[in-house]
């Protein structure tokens, strides 16, 4: 077994085994608190550019299935875990999560103390780092110097996004869906509604996207800053109010930025499958899925015509928001639950009414 090093550019080095690829790798190293679903992390494009530690300690003992992942191929740099399960057991099972990082390039590390990781991050905050090649001897200040130096690309969107548009036909309502990374169960749950889905690049202009006639527009998840994604703002900016808009994640954060909110980054983000997000207007508490490293400031929402729906309960940070006028509403977490929990599900369906309440008379009206 080679050994491989992560290397903080804060100077700190964790010793470990490697496992997937051999290959050398850098970016910023976050962790995610999810006791189940590896193979939906690994694979969900937010996690682009990114190196990332599970808190869970034994990954890997259900080992990958035909059906889980969140998009065709993984964009994080790296894996981080405290022990890797060899022998998977699960009647989905059909290779290990070694084979496959192997197979897609990516670097992994096990036998690391991820506890300590993890709380350096939530006090130093978020933190570069480089993963060794394995069984390779490094010049540690070297490394240390070049991770402090270096400013990782910020065009992650463009790497995940589709280039062309395609269609994931339905019989329902005609959504496109504004594709910034998104995952595979933004669209299964829209399909599962019956939805006739346009997915469509990023970059695509808001004239092009009405042109589809569309009954909604989702504005999916995605990695990175949201101020790296300008013309994705501006195109926001003149669809809203021309027919109901749902935005999850990445798409929330866009929405707000083109309402005239800002946004910021947090010290360590929210990533995980329990974190507790109340409802302003119910009341209830749901648990959800998250993943994101900014947020919309609140206090920026003053002077837009927006207002705050939904917010963390370990933090206060705003998780969800609703234009006052128009038929747009935004989280910040990830209703399609995917691995879950499904208490926020329910949103796809207020989308659908959303839809169905929105007559055609009302959007040409906006149009
Ligand atoms: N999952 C997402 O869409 C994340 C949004 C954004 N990249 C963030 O980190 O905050």
């Amino acid at each position: 077994m080679l050994k491989r090093k992560l290397i903080l550019e804060s100077g700190e080095v964790f010793e470990g085994i490697a496992f997937g690829s051999e290959t050398e790798s850098a970016g910023e190293v976050v962790f995610t608190t999810g006791m189940t679903g590896y193979q939906e992390t690994i694979s969900d494009p937010s996690f682009c550019g990114q190196i990332v530690t599970m808190t869970y300690p034994l990954i890997g003992n259900y080992g990958i299935n035909r059906d889980d992942f969140e998009a065709i191929s993984p964009a994080i740099k790296g894996f981080v875990i405290h022990e890797l399960a060899t022998v998977p057991s699960n009647f989905r099972n059909e290779g290990t999560l070694d084979e496959y990082l192997k197979m897609k390039g990516i670097p992994g590390i096990q036998g690391i103390d991820t506890r300590k990781l993890t709380r350096l991050i939530r006090k130093e905050g978020a933190v570069k780092g480089y993963l060794s090649k394995a069984g390779e001897e490094i010049n540690l200040e070297e490394i240390i110097e070049w991770l402090n130096a270096v400013k990782f690309p910020t065009n992650q969107v463009a790497q995940v996004s589709t280039q062309k548009a395609y269609p994931s036909p339905g019989r329902g309502k005609r959504v496109v869906l504004i594709d910034f990374g998104m995952k595979h169960g933004i669209l299964r749950e829209l399909n599962k509604r019956d939805c006739d889905v346009i997915v469509v690049s990023y970059n695509t202009s808001a004239e092009e996207i009405m042109a589809y006639q569309p009954d909604g527009i989702m504005l999916t998840n995605g990695p990175g800053d949201p101020m790296d994604v300008p013309e994705a703002i501006e195109t926001i900016k003149v669809l809203i109010g021309k027919v109901p808009m749902f935005g999850i994640c990445l798409g929330h954060q866009l929405f707000g930025l083109a309402s005239g909110a800002k946004s910021f980054k947090l010290k360590f983000g929210h990533r995980g499958a329990n974190h507790p997000v109340k409802d302003l207007r119910t009341g209830r508490t749901e648990l959800t899925s998250q993943n994101h490293g900014f947020a919309i400031d609140m206090e920026s929402l003053q002077d837009t015509d927006l207002e705050v729906t939904h917010i963390a309960l370990n933090d206060g940070t705003c998780e969800g928001m609703r234009h006052k006028k128009y038929p747009v509403f935004t989280v910040q977490y990830h209703p399609e639950a995917s691995p879950g929990p499904e208490d926020p599900n329910h949103l796809f369906d207020e989308f659908i009414e959303l839809m169905n309440n929105s007559t055609r008379e009302e959007q040409l009206q906006h149009a």
